[in-house]
């Protein structure tokens, strides 16, 4: 009799994990406990994937161009604010404090974004809540987890390639440890510092303050993690360059549709 066809638990790429040595403090053990981490790790992910059309949830780059080059990242991608337009689907559950210090991260960084508003508007000359006020009631907040693996060959791979971000401001927490961020000015690039605080990347503001070119270059060995934040006017709201800063030396940069 033919045996029956069925495939095998590595053909089917399904973690096989011998609870026999799981808790021994042996190298075997630890390798199961690894592959346990791992396993659960993914797993969690393809709970919180990203649907097709959609830039929420876990993913790499939307697939636009046919011949599109990807980015060496693991990203989640998260509406934070207003709150009702938060997908609480794609929120992961674990760990367990991840949705609470999200909430609270973001009520933080909401308040430092109302103050970097009215201190950008005074430093350009205008009213107060001028550019607050352009971005509208339901100005927007998304959050960004980028996580960029080791990657065997550094020199061939960018983790982000060269972009400046479209957003009013980034808040950006980036990585205390390793390296990666790059700005590019005067036709070269220059690494950012290591730093333990958020720095802040780009403004509106008709040229006058520019968005700085930036990507993100991989590393053999570590891991990176950054976590950026993208504050934009809201889903009905149309941006321009405010009035007051033009003259007629200087015309409209960005034009309404
Ligand atoms: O990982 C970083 O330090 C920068 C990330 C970034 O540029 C972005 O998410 O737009
Ligand atoms: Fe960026």
């Amino acid at each position: 009799m033919e045996k029956p066809k069925f495939k095998t638990v590595q053909e089917m790429d399904i973690p096989a994990i011998d609870l026999s040595i799981l808790l021994s403090s042996s190298d075997d053990g630890r390798e199961e406990l690894r592959k346990l981490h791992s396993a659960l790790s993914t797993w969690e992910k393809q709970k919180y994937a990203r649907e097709t059309g959609s830039f929420q949830g876990y993913g790499n780059d939307m697939i636009l161009l046919d011949d599109q080059v990807l980015d060496w990242t693991d990203r989640l991608y998260l509406t934070t604010y207003p709150e009702d337009q938060r997908k609480l689907k794609f929120w992961p559950k674990v760990p367990i404090e991840f949705r609470e210090t999200l909430h609270e991260y973001t009520m933080k960084q909401h308040l430092l974004v109302e103050k970097f508003y009215k201190a950008i508007a005074r430093s350009l000359g205008l009213k107060d809540n001028r550019l607050r006020e352009m971005c509208g009631e339901n100005a927007a907040m998304e959050t960004r987890f980028n996580m960029y693996p080791p990657c065997p060959r550094p020199g061939k791979v960018l983790g982000i390639k060269p972009h400046a971000d479209g957003s009013a401001f980034t808040l950006l927490l980036p990585e205390k440890n390793v390296e990666g961020l790059q700005f590019f000015k005067d036709g070269k690039w220059y690494k950012a510092p290591l730093l333990r605080d958020k720095i802040l990347i780009n403004i509106m503001s008709n040229g006058i303050y520019k968005s700085p070119v930036h990507r993100v270059v991989t590393n053999k060995e570590k891991e990176r993690i950054s976590v950026a934040t993208f504050c934009n006017e809201g889903p009905d709201t149309e941006i321009e360059p405010v009035d007051e800063l033009m003259s007629e030396a200087k015309t409209k940069i960005v034009q309404k549709d």
